[in-house]
């Protein structure tokens, strides 16, 4: 039996996780964390019996307390209670679904623990990627990735060998806006924003796919999880995501992992690599299929990949400074309170603003993201 802890069992990516679980009786849970949807967390506990869950919010882990109480399962809450559900003893991998770079913490804690992570928190690699993966290696800890693309990336690489390779080539689906003009994206509402044309995922994620701050966090995410320079990590913009991404060897070839766009396979995969378990699901029909076609991402006018190549070369703490403002700019955007356009101007500001740190130790990264928020706060 393989024992999962998922932090972020309610959202996206923990719903499908546990629908794996369903399919594979040789999977079971040991630890749940959410957010503060007690409701959906609760019913998950009766269903899969894990010995602890981690609610963030103190006073809703108090309703569910009370609300569990016939059932042998102790509830936790704070940074605390996500830090212990991370490192159950008894877990045998850590599915990271929270989103956010709260993410940092429970991640470092469920590696000194000495577990396994599959990894779908992509803002904890963006922001503590020099820590995190130096410390994988350190504790021989693995990280599987979970993100589409980084997924078909290590997929594509278990062929061939590391040292003849190119360059990774990223697909993007350009999300909602990939044809508009500034003009235009003046006015976009956020049900317009929440409309991906192909895949379904929470609402952080889904604006990230539509200001491209989504396929830049992403190319950072490669950088750290493939030791791949920025030189050598390119972006094509693919919009059916059927090509989920490729590499390029020295010699030309190209390698592509193409797919339905679901994520039950990456997390799958991550769970039981290198096994290709059966999974249930459409399967892509390539005779049916109108055409497989690329683009240039438009980046001037969806700015979150210039931004995040200047925030990714210039490293130290510069990489934090562009996802935590992505994070408050995307919350502030979410609560109708800036427009759409006005995320890139708050990611910006913030980066000119900030006096970079090299090599900046967690409690700096920390520390950092407090700066950001205040900075924003304060203009
Ligand atoms: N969805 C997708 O298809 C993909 C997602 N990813 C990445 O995976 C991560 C999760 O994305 P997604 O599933 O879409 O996000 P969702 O918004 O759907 O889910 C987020 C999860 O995190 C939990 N959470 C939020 N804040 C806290 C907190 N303070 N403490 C504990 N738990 C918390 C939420 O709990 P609650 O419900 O209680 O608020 C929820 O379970 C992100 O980093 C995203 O970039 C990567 C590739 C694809
Ligand atoms: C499913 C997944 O991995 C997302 O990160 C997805 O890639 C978002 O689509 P975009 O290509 O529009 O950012
Ligand atoms: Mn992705």
């Amino acid at each position: 039996m393989k024992y999962l802890s998922i932090i972020g069992s309610t959202g996206s990516i923990g719903t499908q996780t546990l629908e794996i679980v369903r399919s594979n009786s040789d999977l079971g849970v040991t630890a749940l964390a959410a957010g503060k949807n007690i409701d959906l967390l609760e019913q998950q506990i009766r269903e899969f019996s894990p010995k602890i869950a981690a609610v963030y919010d103190e006073q809703k882990a108090k309703e569910l307390k009370v609300r569990v109480q016939d059932l042998d399962v102790r509830i936790v809450s704070g940074m605390d209670g996500l830090l212990e559900t991370a490192g159950e003893p008894s877990c045998s991998i850590v599915v990271t679904a929270i989103v956010g770079m709260i993410g940092i913490r429970p991640t470092i804690a469920a590696m000194k623990a000495g577990k396994d992570i599959a990894l779908a928190n992509k803002e904890t690699l963006v922001t503590a990627g020099h820590i995190i993966m130096p410390m994988a290696e350190k504790l021989g800890v693995r990280i599987y990735p979970v993100d589409s693309e980084h997924s078909a990336i290590f997929q594509c690489l278990q062929s061939g060998d590391r040292k003849d390779l190119d360059s990774l080539i990223i697909t993007a689906s350009g999300g909602p806006f990939r044809n508009k003009t500034k003009e235009e994206l003046a006015y976009v509402t956020v049900e317009d924003a929440l409309k991906h044309p192909n895949w379904s995922m929470g609402r952080k994620i889904t604006i990230d796919s539509a200001t491209l701050v989504n396929k830049g966090l992403e190319v950072i995410e490669a950088k750290w999880l493939f030791d791949v320079d920025f030189d050598h990590i390119h972006v094509v913009v693919q919009p059916q995501s059927v090509i989920h991404s490729m590499i390029q060897y020295k010699d030309g070839s190209v390698m592509a992992q193409l797919g339905t766009p679901d994520m039950k396979l990456p997390i799958q995969y991550a769970l039981f690599y290198p096994e290709h378990r059966p999974l249930a699901g459409e399967r892509l029909d390539f005779a049916a299929m109108k055409e497989i076609s690329f683009f240039k991402p438009p980046e001037d006018v969806l700015r979150g990949l210039p931004l995040a190549r200047r925030a990714g070369r210039m490293g130290g703490s510069m990489p934090t400074v562009f996802n935590a403002a992505n994070e408050k700019a995307v919350a502030l955007f979410l609560d109708r309170k800036i427009r759409f356009l006005d995320i890139y101007d708050i990611i910006e500001d913030a980066m000119d603003a900030h006096t970079n740190i090299e090599n900046p130790s967690l409690e700096q990264v920390l520390e950092t993201e407090q700066w950001v928020y205040e900075h924003i706060e304060s203009r």
